[in-house]
């Protein structure tokens, strides 16, 4: 309310002064002395920006920065405008109401072209430090160009001769005209054609050549971009994967890094491209008629202002199509991945349903940014064709009054329509810098995250025992930050021994093993490796003395052999063979078609699960590792097969083993039980030592192992 009145305050002082100093002004014009009025027509915008400035700071109206704004540009904007009647038609056609009228609907415009196209930087810090930080990460990015530079500079060479020469084709353009006028001299004639022929095929070899050197540069950049990133994913924690979206992670492998590359080859080369051609094309228009140049420039502030609250609304939505396609996408890779699943729980519908859905979303809002656009299309063009038109009604006055030549007319207009183009792509382009700027800004996230489990640690002893000793533990996944699944556990792993986990599901065993094999790390308490806190170890070296094989185990596309061998590099057939047949694998590999060469298919899928885990087991055992965990290995296997890895696990006598098992088998003949419940060791001892005390483990087996 305040604000209000404080404006109808403002407005009414102004009028007064206006009508006051109008009146002043009238009389210069009655005498005709144009030049005192324009004089004039500035004293009184000063004294209007006093008066109105000591209203607002008497109504104490704080620091409105609108208010201000709105107060400067409308004192000034009616000067402006004289000035440019005066310097275009030297009279004033308009009586004193509709020329205040006019200022203050021009004020009110050019105020909000100010809000939309420079918000405040120095309202909030939040501007400054968006503006900030998009200059340093575009600075990341040319930084990351730096092996590309070559191919950049060739480019920008190419780019400015092609700008240059297509500069000069408009201006022959009307040349040509002109002559053709007039009673021509041949050869005059020729030159002129010449030249523009000239112009117009190096216009068309450099840009070919500015096109082929950006375009390379670009693929090379997005080649050695995606590579850095995949190695980061690739070493950020499993804690990461599971709070980041798969379909997160894809998008900035594929369309991030592509948009990153962007933002300096491509934007730079339009925006460096159209700021050449705008001020070469500046220059010859300027040369042409400096009148109907002025005339032009009117119309960008309202281009500006039309593609910036288009390019607002369209990045927006653009981005919420992004979105919605990769909810989408998610949807269908989650039910192909699934299919089974689907098949089984007879889903299909269901889940096409889904897919449907989403799909329709994308589809809404596509046609939704669509329709901004055709409408933005319609407003420009209107924008256009005004424009056009008041040009030639100028430009015929002054073709009348001898001041230009119809083919500089021509000349004019083709410069014209490219110089439109070219501001309306410059602000376009520098949205889209921006925005690409910001995509990399994700890449940069990603690139520059350090993973919450380290994995610098360096200790590689040429011996190990294989002690673990897990030292009051307190752990809670990164998904569920206040759930604690493990508290205060300890427990020892002896070398040589077999330590068997068991107990009632979702009690934490395979936690603990997650623990011991560093997916997670523990927010309280450590686990030792003789004597040494599992992170000074070195990775590889970590993982090759301590092995797992998962509850589900996980193969990769290509041979059996391959994936036994699996990081490890080159191996000899005869280690591979060694440790199938420990695993109990050789039999059924040895009857594939190609044996060890054998294509798994994609996860494993031509294999049957029993198999699939001989492999996984094969994969473990071939590394010699000090420490074994099998979590729920046995599940997948039959009696038989179970029987020969147990053997085969006998035969190291110097191995620590660890077993999440649910078989009774396996577990009697383990050297220590663990019984673990609500992330706690309940119990601890031998089978025999266990089934006397008659406590959790004796209860658990008459529930859980009456089976075997
Ligand atoms: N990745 C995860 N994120 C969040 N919570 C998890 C995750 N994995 C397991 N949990 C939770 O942690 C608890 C312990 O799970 P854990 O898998 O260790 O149990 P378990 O004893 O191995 O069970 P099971 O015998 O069924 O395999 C459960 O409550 C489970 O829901």
């Amino acid at each position: 309310m305040r604000s209000f009145i404080v404006y109808v305050l403002v407005l009414s002082v102004d009028f007064v002064a206006f009508c006051v100093l109008d009146d002043r002004l009238s009389r210069w014009s009655d005498q005709g002395n144009a030049t005192a009025c324009l004089c004039w027509q500035w004293v009184a915008t000063g004294i209007r920006w006093v008066l109105l400035s000591g209203v607002v700071y008497w109504a104490n109206t704080g620091s409105s920065v609108v208010l201000k704004r709105w107060l400067t540009t409308h004192c000034l904007l009616g000067s402006l405008f004289k000035t440019g009647q005066f310097v275009l038609l030297g009279n004033y056609p308009l009586g004193t109401a509709w020329r205040w009228l006019s200022n203050v609907l021009a004020a009110a415009s050019a105020t909000l072209f100010w809000e939309f196209s420079c918000p405040d930087k120095t309202d909030g810090s939040n501007g400054k430090q968006k503006t900030q930080k998009a200059r340093v990460l575009f600075q990341r990015v040319i930084l990351l160009y730096r092996p590309d530079y070559l191919l950049l500079m060739g480019a920008f060479i190419f780019l400015t001769l092609a700008v240059l020469c297509e500069m000069f084709i408009p201006f022959y353009t009307g040349r040509v005209i002109d002559i053709l006028q007039s009673q021509y001299q041949w050869n005059e004639f020729v030159t002129a054609i010449l030249f523009m022929g000239l112009f117009s095929l190096g216009s068309s070899i450099s840009a070919g050549c500015r096109g082929g050197l950006f375009m390379c540069a670009i693929n090379s950049f997005t080649f050695r971009v995606k590579i850095m990133l995949f190695r980061a994913l690739m070493n950020q924690e499993i804690g990461f994967y599971e709070t980041t979206k798969t379909g997160d992670l894809t998008s900035r492998l594929s369309t991030d890094t592509n948009l990153m590359a962007r933002a300096v080859a491509l934007n730079v080369n339009v925006i460096l491209r159209r700021f050449i051609k705008t001020l070469g094309m500046l220059s010859l228009m300027l040369s042409l008629s400096w009148k109907l140049t002025l005339l032009m420039l009117m119309e960008t502030p309202i281009t500006g202002l039309l593609q910036n609250i288009y390019n607002t609304f369209y990045q927006k939505l653009s981005k919420d199509v992004q979105d919605s396609i990769a909810r989408a996408n998610d949807a269908a890779e989650e039910a192909v991945s699934g299919i089974r699943t689907v098949r089984g729980f007879n889903t299909e519908r269901s889940e096409s349903r889904r897919y449907n859905d989403r799909l329709m979303d994308t589809h809404n809002l596509k046609n939704r940014r669509d329709t901004v656009r055709a409408v933005y299309l319609l407003v420009r063009r209107i924008t256009e064709v005004g424009m056009k038109v008041a040009m030639l009604l100028y430009g015929r006055l002054i073709i009348q009054s001898g001041q230009m030549s119809t083919g500089n007319l021509v000349s004019f207009i083709l410069y014209q329509s490219d110089l439109a183009d070219s501001i309306r792509s410059l602000i376009y382009s520098f949205g889209d810098m921006l925005n690409s700027v910001g995509a990399a800004g994700k890449v940069f996230e990603y690139l520059d995250r350090k993973p919450e489990v380290s994995t610098e640690g360096n200790l590689q002893p040429d011996s190990l025992e294989g002690r673990v000793q897990f030292q009051n533990l307190t752990f809670s996944y990164p998904t569920r930050r206040d759930q604690k699944v493990l508290t205060d556990f300890s427990l020892e792993l002896k070398p040589g021994q077999m330590t068997a986990l068991v107990g009632p599901s979702g009690g934490g065993k395979t936690t603990c093993v997650s623990l011991l094999e560093r997916f997670y790390q523990a927010q309280e308490g450590e686990i030792l490796l003789d004597g040494q806190p599992l992170q000074t170890y070195q990775h590889k070296y970590l993982h090759r003395k301590v092995a797992m094989v998962g509850q589900e185990p996980v193969l990769f596309s290509g041979s059996v052999k391959d994936n036994i061998t699996y990081g490890l590099g080159k191996c000899d057939l005869q280690r591979v063979q060694d440790a199938a047949r420990k695993a109990n694998a050789h039999g059924f590999i040895s009857q594939l078609e190609k044996g060890y060469d054998t294509d798994v298919g994609e996860r494993g899928g031509l294999l049957s699960g029993g198999q699939k885990q001989r492999i996984a087991i094969a994969r473990a055992l071939i590394r010699e590792p000090q420490v074994l965990i099998l979590d729920e290995v046995t599940s997948c296997l039959d009696t038989e097969s179970e029987q020969a890895v147990q053997q085969a696990l006998a035969s190291c006598p110097n191995q620590t083993l660890l077993v999440v098992a649910h078989r009774l088998k396996t577990i009697e003949r383990a050297d220590q039980i663990v019984v673990i419940d609500n992330g706690a060791v309940i119990e601890k001892g031998t089978h025999k030592e266990l089934m006397e005390k008659q406590g959790s483990y004796y209860r658990l087996k008459e529930r859980l192992f009456t089976d075997s």
